[in-house]
């Protein structure tokens, strides 16, 4: 179909009423925001698709995610924005930000979390947007090792009895969480190859056995997840991925 055969269709002028000519008025300057909306929507694109040959600076292999941006990105709207508007904005421009991302490359989730799967794969879709490509997964430590590969992200969940994360200080050094997903105190939490520079800033991941790992009595601190003296947190102490043995990340 062609578009000029979608345009809408209104009587002549001269027959319309005036709530019609009215309406008529209204949607014609709908018509010319979403034009203007589209311009600058391929503008914007194609920016990030200039960002993203930049950033194949001598950083590293890692993936083409940059949740600090994302997140100052995400804070400079919401402070823009009305308060009655704030959840569609948000909604809006995470979509606005996948597609990108996605002019960087598509990502790719795999989504692991047995207890509540729908939380889990619900939370990673509003955070990646449409563009990217979700999967749910069996194994944690496979996820893992694709992340760890720099194919993508791995949503993992907690509370589960794989104490998959334990495993994140040691064997999976080059892996960072970089947010949680299921509420204030996450249910799941999205790791990848992310250059420790890009985290987000606010609240860190803390992976200990036992003690309070250097964390400093004056921090708060949240409990998300334990396992044979192992435990899984978040803290306000402001340590750096890899500064002290334990802290595995930063969730914002
Ligand atoms: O600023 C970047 O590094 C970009 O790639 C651009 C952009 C965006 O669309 O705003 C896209 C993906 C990144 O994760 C962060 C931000």
């Amino acid at each position: 179909m062609s578009s000029s055969s979608l345009k809408q269709v209104w009587p002549e002028p001269a027959e319309m009423t005036a709530e019609q000519m009215a309406l008529a008025a209204l949607r014609h300057e709908i018509d010319e925001i979403d034009d203007a909306l589209l311009d600058l929507f391929r503008k914007r694109l194609s920016l990030a698709s200039c960002v993203g040959q930049a950033k194949d600076a001598p950083t590293g292999p890692h993936t083409k995610l940059r949740p600090d941006r994302e997140q100052a990105v995400m804070a400079r709207m919401l402070t823009r924005a009305a308060p009655e508007d704030a959840e569609a904005v948000e909604a809006l421009w995470r979509e606005i930000v996948g597609w990108g991302l996605n002019r960087q490359g598509r990502l790719q989730v795999q989504v692991w979390a047995p207890t509540d799967p729908t939380r889990a794969y619900d939370g990673a879709r509003l955070r990646f947007g449409r563009a990217a490509e979700l999967k749910l997964v069996r194994d944690p430590q496979a996820a893992l090792r694709f992340a760890a590969d720099g194919h993508g992200v791995a949503v993992l969940g907690l509370n589960t009895d794989d104490a998959w994360w334990t495993a994140l200080v040691r064997e999976w050094s080059s892996l960072s969480v970089f947010d949680g997903f299921g509420g204030d105190i996450p249910t799941s939490l999205a790791v990848a190859k992310i250059d420790p520079a890009a985290l987000p800033k606010g609240r860190r991941v803390v992976v200990s056995a036992g003690g309070d790992a250097g964390l400093g009595s004056s921090a708060r601190r949240w409990g998300l997840a334990t396992h044979h003296g192992w435990s899984l947190s978040l803290t306000d102490a402001a340590l750096e991925r890899g500064e002290i043995e334990g802290c595995v990340g930063a969730i914002g």
